[in-house]
């Protein structure tokens, strides 16, 4: 098995505070990985970490291969950040155009992708909107389609579907589950626990430590529980 992305002994701190201790994580080729844990456990700061944008004050990153941070890797994942990066004065189409042409996908590439990453993320007919007037919902599906646009082989994204309702949320994790059939690599964090089942292996990530990691349905076998939820109760409340 190809590992995309290698985390070797990871710890960071702000100020001196250490947030993320010790964490060593291998993400395989067409794996979806969930980072499962509350508000400040450290899941942003550990994607953050895998995209190169922060470096680790101990250990090492490594995607494809290769040490980040790196410009060609960078190049060849697509980011969904917590907070939508896009142009609010703009146009869907047009913002979508300009993160193509980042990705120096050629006019036509550039328009057959935005037809398909819009129909994904159901959004055609706001195509010629401007993201001032889209609802925090859409917003979100926009980036989801601008981290989309360059047909990655490995999607990182910070809890995409928050402000998401659930019929669109579950298109959204078909589209995902299509895209893990091609080969490429997902890795997602979340704080619901229903999303945290779709995974195929999941870490459980409390206080800056990974508590317990494995696919949903043996970590719940481990301690013979029924839910995700049982199982971070379990091992949150055994590390504390
Ligand atoms: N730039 C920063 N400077 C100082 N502290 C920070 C900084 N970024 C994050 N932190 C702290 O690090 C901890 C982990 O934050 P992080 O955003 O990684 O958590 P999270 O699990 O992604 O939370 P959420 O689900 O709310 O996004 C928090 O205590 C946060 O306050």
């Amino acid at each position: 098995m190809e590992a995309v992305v290698q985390l070797h002994q990871i710890s960071h701190r702000f100020d001196k505070k250490w947030i993320i201790k010790d964490i060593n994580l291998n993400i395989q080729r067409g794996e979806i990985f969930g980072l499962l844990g509350p508000s400040g456990s450290g899941k942003t700061t550990l994607v953050k970490m895998m995209t190169g944008i922060l470096s680790p004050v101990k250990g090492e990153v490594f995607v494809f291969g290769e040490k980040m941070p790196s410009l060609n890797q960078m190049k060849r994942y697509g980011f969904m950040a917590q907070s939508d990066a896009l142009y609010q004065e703009l146009t869907a189409r047009e913002n979508l155009d300009f993160f193509g042409s980042i990705y120096r996908l050629n006019k036509a590439q550039r328009k057959q992708r935005i037809a398909e990453v819009m129909e994904m993320v159901d959004l055609t007919e706001h195509l010629d909107q401007v993201v001032e007037n889209y609802s925090g919902g859409m917003k979100r599906r926009l980036s989801l389609a601008a981290a989309l646009i360059h047909q990655p082989d490995l999607i990182i994204l910070d809890e995409p579907t928050v402000g998401i309702d659930p019929v669109l949320r579950q298109s959204i994790w078909d589209e995902l589950h299509q895209l893990k059939d091609k080969g490429v690599t997902i890795i997602v964090t979340t704080h619901v626990m229903d999303e945290a089942e779709k995974c195929d292996r999941l870490a459980m990530i409390r206080d800056g430590e990974v508590i317990a990691s494995n696919t949903p349905s043996q970590l719940k076998e481990e301690i013979q529980a029924t839910t995700i939820e049982e199982v971070f109760l379990h091992y949150g409340r055994s590390n504390s």
